[in-house]
């Protein structure tokens, strides 16, 4: 069924459901688009409108060709739509999910594309704050580049910027995903460009691996390991990929590389990857790797806690956009002893050596899961952007992590 987006563009079918909305497939003066319709009650958002007027020229000044390009922004009546170019293909989960794990060329080839991307978008000064697989486009009608993979686009650039308004997202809030949030987020710290550079580490990382590094459990759980774990190296991987793997991972946002730095690094890699199958992780070896890992100090003492601002929402259950949503009314911030896992603070059940942590990524396995996940995913669309997680009920109560599991991709809001 057609319907109009303001006077240029007809949608005519829809491609996808994110949180933020629907993307349709549409038609405009100059062809075929891809229009990605802005939920309701973000449309009726005035203060959203509004930064969504002002953030129109720097949205539509991105064009690069590894960014999906935002050709227009409409405002009509209920409607807020971005108008982006069509990229006839799949997202990067999607193929992960079939995948499970892509061979070494593919998945650092893709990265490059993505740090390609991010290059450009820094260089104007956008951060895109959101570096995920479901953000990254394959284009299925390109030829494909270095071990076979498609070219790879990074799109929903400016989205979280848009939806993160300041009376969406105070002080006390973080908006993002819980697996690909750098540890600096946590700590209550603007997003800088690193946090893009980290986030494209932890995709390169799940590509080699078929899960993420820090994530698995309750979604607090996850927030606390990007700013007190460190990763061992998986098994199997190239030492140098394993390097810049590991550097981009950096608590230390300066430690990280610059994206124009990561992408030249990785097409660099390229040539030695050639050929090798997808990294052999078995159950014992993921096992013991993630002992290892759990065993090994944090790299960087976490930052102290600023006073009020913190990995911890203050969550309530009163009015606001997320008022009819998942909330908790435990209104504490965690002490930094706590966010590194002190005796109050940890979510961590205590488990015997070799067992795997419970509701881990490392101990999620295969198509079923991604199946699920997949199903989480589109119940965490349903829900919508400020989905409210209880993280302050994770520190102050929790002794577990096998709360109900995010799908690794959702996008969360923390805070009141
Ligand atoms: N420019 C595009 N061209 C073709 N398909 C697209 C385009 N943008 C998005 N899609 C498809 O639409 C679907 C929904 O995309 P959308 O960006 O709304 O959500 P998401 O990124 O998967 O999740 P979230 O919004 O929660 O981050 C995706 O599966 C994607 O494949």
């Amino acid at each position: 069924m057609a319907r109009k987006i303001g006077s240029r563009y007809t949608a005519h079918q829809i491609l996808g459901r994110g949180s933020a909305g629907t993307v349709w497939l549409g038609t405009g003066p100059e062809g075929d688009v891809a229009v990605k319709l802005l939920r309701e009650d973000l449309a009726s958002d005035q203060d959203l409108v509004e930064r969504f007027v002002q953030e129109r020229s720097a949205l539509l000044c991105l064009d690069h060709p590894r960014v999906v390009g935002v050709r227009d922004l409409v405002v009509d009546g209920n409607d807020l739509a971005l108008v982006m170019d069509l990229v006839r293909g799949t997202d990067l989960r999607t193929r992960l999910e079939h995948e499970r794990r892509l061979a070494p060329e593919a998945a650092v080839a893709i990265a490059a594309d993505v740090a390609e991307a991010l290059a450009a978008a820094h260089a104007a000064g956008i951060v895109h704050r959101d570096v995920k697989p479901e953000n990254v486009l394959l284009d299925a009608l390109a030829p494909t580049g270095p071990g076979g993979a498609p070219p790879a686009l990074l799109t929903d650039f400016g989205v979280a910027k848009l939806i993160d308004s300041p009376r969406r997202t105070r002080a006390t809030s973080i908006i993002g995903t819980p697996d690909y949030l750098a540890p600096e987020i946590v700590e209550g710290l603007p997003p800088r460009a690193s946090v893009d550079i980290y986030a494209l580490a932890t995709v390169l990382y799940e590509l080699l691996a078929g899960f993420t590094p820090f994530g698995g459990g309750h979604p607090g759980a996850v927030l606390r390991r990007h700013v007190t774990e460190t990763v061992a190296p998986l098994p199997g991987i190239p030492d140098e990929l394993w390097q810049l793997i590991h550097q981009c991972l950096a608590k230390a946002p300066a430690s990280r590389l610059r994206a124009a730095e990561m992408a030249a690094r990785l097409q660099e890699l390229l040539p030695s990857l050639s050929g090798l199958p997808p990294l052999d992780i078995d159950e014992h070896s993921e096992a013991a790797y993630a002992e290892e890992a759990e065993a090994e100090p944090a790299a960087t003492t976490p930052a102290p806690l600023q006073e009020g601002v913190g990995a911890v929402p203050l969550v309530h259950s009163g009015a606001g956009p997320d008022s009819n949503r998942d909330t908790h009314t435990s209104m504490r911030v965690p002490g930094a002893d706590e966010l590194a896992g002190g005796a109050h603070g940890t979510a961590r059940t205590p488990r015997a050596t070799g067992e795997p942590r419970a509701g881990s990524a490392r101990n999620q396995r295969g198509h079923q899961e991604a199946a699920r996940r997949r199903r989480l995913k589109l119940g965490a669309a349903a829900v919508g952007v400020g989905v409210v997680v209880a993280v302050g009920g994770w520190l102050a109560t929790s002794d577990s992590e096998t709360g109900s599991l995010p799908a690794p991709g959702a996008r969360y809001t923390t805070g009141p």
